[in-house]
């Protein structure tokens, strides 16, 4: 495989849809509200994943976040001083897959009190600068995902009473990739187990999707927007009717030295939330497509195949599975064409 074809992905390919946000509520301009709802359903089913302008946060709330990752959390001392000694912080580094990534979470993140805990345990003389900037960010992607969230489900013809977000739980991963020059370095492929995740990422480039065919597309960065990556959760929630689109990160590292960043925003169901199709979605046209689950086991199970998958094959191209984790842990082997008289097939082992 030559150097272009590591990283590139493949050629000719459709890039993926970019929403704007603001034709979804245009209540003046009937027809291209309309236009931009099938935009956004025809973007879950057939690619799981899309850009979305004119998002509504603003450029300095995004800014700010993105120098302080870069400048403050990420720098050498403060790794040294503020993120290693601290066991309690959900920090990933040195993975023998993934040697160049680094990633730190704050879970509960749709929750102010807990980035306060979490930059308390960073600082713990205090920083209420830095806790502002990643309270604001995380505040307003919270906001943001709960109403892409709404605008799928209207785009899928879900009336709001039919389906509930109110104990989902959000979590911000900060992810940083220090590839040296001439190394390529990245994210193991996977599928991202929960419902939703609402990702800024710099202007490094470096993700990939696969598409429909199975081609690897390159998602290049649009400025100011968010990417937004639907997961197994959501497709079983919706009955299949959302792709649970497989994602990479690969790249070469930069001569500059600049680091890709991303801030993946994962929010979906709490690990003890049960999975189920939303009953709109389930008819004699749309029999039920997965047996309900807790997020919890689906999350345990997900993370076994990655386990299992990383080992098998070395490197950040290794498989971590890919849409058929779903299907193999909840999958419904349907017996008629009758939703109610479906049977379950439960995972084996
Ligand atoms: O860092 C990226 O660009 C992708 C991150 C991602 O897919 C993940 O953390 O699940
Ligand atoms: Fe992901």
């Amino acid at each position: 495989m030559s150097s272009a074809t590591i990283t590139g992905g493949d050629k000719c390919v459709k890039s993926v849809p970019v929403i704007d946000f603001c034709l979804l509520n245009d209540r003046d301009d009937h027809n291209s509200t309309e236009k931009a709802y099938i935009k956004l359903r025809k973007a879950c089913e057939e690619w799981g994943c899309f850009h979305v302008v004119n998002h509504g946060i603003k450029e300095d709330i995004i800014h700010d976040m993105d120098s302080a990752v870069r400048d403050v959390l990420f720098s050498k001392e403060s790794v040294q001083k503020n993120i290693l000694p601290k066991k309690e912080l959900s920090y990933i580094t040195s993975m023998p897959a993934m040697p160049y990534y680094k990633g730190l979470g704050i879970l509960g993140a749709d929750d102010p009190g807990e980035v306060q805990k979490f930059s308390d345990l960073l600082w713990p003389e205090g920083n209420p600068q830095m806790c502002k900037v990643i309270q604001s960010y995380t505040s307003g992607v919270t906001e943001l995902t709960k109403n892409i969230i709404k605008a799928i489900m209207r785009s899928l013809g879900v009336s709001s009473y039919n389906y509930r977000t109110s104990g989902f739980r959000g979590i911000l991963r900060i992810n940083y990739y220090d590839i040296p020059a001439n190394e390529i370095g990245g994210m193991i492929t996977h599928v991202d187990y929960n419902c939703i995740t609402v990702m800024y990422e710099d202007d490094m480039g470096g993700l990939q999707v696969k598409n429909k065919e199975g081609m690897w597309v390159d998602v290049k960065p649009v400025p100011n927007s968010f990417i937004v990556i639907l997961g197994d959760c959501f497709k079983a929630w919706s009955n299949g009717r959302t792709r649970n689109v497989t994602h990479r990160v690969i790249r070469e590292g930069s001569d500059s030295g600049k680091c890709r960043m991303a801030l993946p925003y994962f929010y979906g169901f709490p690990l003890e939330g049960v999975v189920d199709a939303i009953p709109e979605l389930v008819d004699d046209g749309h029999p039920r497509l997965y047996k309900p689950f807790t997020a919890g086991e689906y999350r345990e199970f997900a993370m076994e195949w990655k386990k299992i998958n990383i080992q098998k094959k070395e490197g950040f191209r290794a498989e971590t599975g890919g849409e058929e984790n779903l299907d193999m842990f909840a999958g419904i082997l349907v017996s008629s064409i009758n939703s109610t008289s479906a049977q379950f097939v439960y995972p084996k082992g």
